[in-house]
């Protein structure tokens, strides 16, 4: 991906966990200086401050913050306050300015209704790996952003890890997925180590045993050919225990309930646009 300008300069709308995760992406691998980002939110002046202390980044309340100068403004807060926020915005952004959106069900046609004619936007789903850089992050343009811009975005969330680009009918499932899928990993964490310590291990080391576990499988499924079904098999021995386990696993509704979480998320991502294409509509 294409340097980013030194000159570039980010801000934030929005400075809970998710901000908070792409911010360290971004400044942490040194993408972006400190000085180009600044994050903002409605009154939490101490939030602000320990941001600026953990990162060196700028915390600027939202009432201070000179939205003109800044490429790219990230639209980081709950979806209910999507509304108010791009309104708030609007008359003081300028068309070549691109406003991204990190917010579940919150679509590229919601954003442009609520912001002024030819207002170049993104609508982007990342996770909290971003933290880390490995994130999996998903965009879809709006309809007058420019491939400048497009490119631009790329650049930018290639520093929190992978980028999609994805047609945004794909958007729900892929919250379904990735935006909502770290928390499906932790929940099956939280399983393993209640399991290890009513059998007798030490929580910590439960943790650790599990997590390599899951990175291990990761890895294999991004660094080897073999689908997931042949990396099964090649754990499964006839009448071994991860047959044992497998088998307790689908009896107890395993799979069924993977399916269950990524459509509830996904069903839940409809749900909020559709429920905002109504707050419009009144
Ligand atoms: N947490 C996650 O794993 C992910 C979250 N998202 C999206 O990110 C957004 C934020 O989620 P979190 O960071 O988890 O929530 P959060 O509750 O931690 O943070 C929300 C932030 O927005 C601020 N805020 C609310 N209204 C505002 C306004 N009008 N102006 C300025 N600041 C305002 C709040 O003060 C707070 O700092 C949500 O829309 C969510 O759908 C997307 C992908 C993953
Ligand atoms: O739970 C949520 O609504 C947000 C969006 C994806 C992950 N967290």
């Amino acid at each position: 991906m294409g340097t980013l300008s030194k000159d570039l300069r980010v801000a934030f709308i929005g400075a809970g966990n998710m901000a908070e995760a792409m911010i360290s992406g971004i400044v942490k691998t040194g993408t972006l200086e400190p000085r180009q980002v600044t994050a903002t939110n409605r009154s939490n002046a101490d939030r602000l401050l320990e941001l600026h202390n953990e990162y060196g980044i700028q915390g600027i309340m939202r009432d201070k913050l000179q939205l003109s100068s800044y490429d790219v403004i990230f639209m980081a807060m709950k979806p209910k306050d999507a509304e108010t926020s791009l309104r708030s915005i609007k008359d003081h952004i300028r068309p070549d300015q691109v406003v991204m959106s990190v917010l579940a069900g919150i679509s590229t046609e919601f954003m442009e209704d609520n912001l002024n004619e030819g207002q170049q936007v993104i609508r982007v789903m990342p996770n909290t790996s971003s933290m880390l850089r490995e994130s999996a992050t998903a965009i879809s343009p709006g309809q007058n952003v420019t491939m400048k811009n497009v490119k631009l975005a790329k650049s930018l969330l290639s520093s929190i890890g992978e980028v999609y680009v994805i047609e945004e009918d794909q958007m729900d499932l892929f919250t379904g997925i990735a935006g909502s899928g770290p928390a499906y990993f932790y929940y099956l964490m939280e399983h393993i180590e209640k399991t290890a310590e009513a059998n007798g291990m030490d929580v910590k080391q439960a943790r650790e045993i599990g997590a390599q576990t899951i990175l291990g499988a990761a890895k294999m499924m991004i660094e080897r050919e073999e689908t997931p079904t042949e990396l099964r098999q090649n754990v499964t021995s006839p009448n071994g225990t991860t047959a044992a386990g497998l088998d307790a696993l689908n009896e107890n509704g395993g799979g069924n309930a993977i399916k269950a979480a990524i459509e509830g998320a996904m069903n839940r991502s409809k749900e909020i646009t559709e429920q905002m294409a109504k707050v419009t509509v009144q």
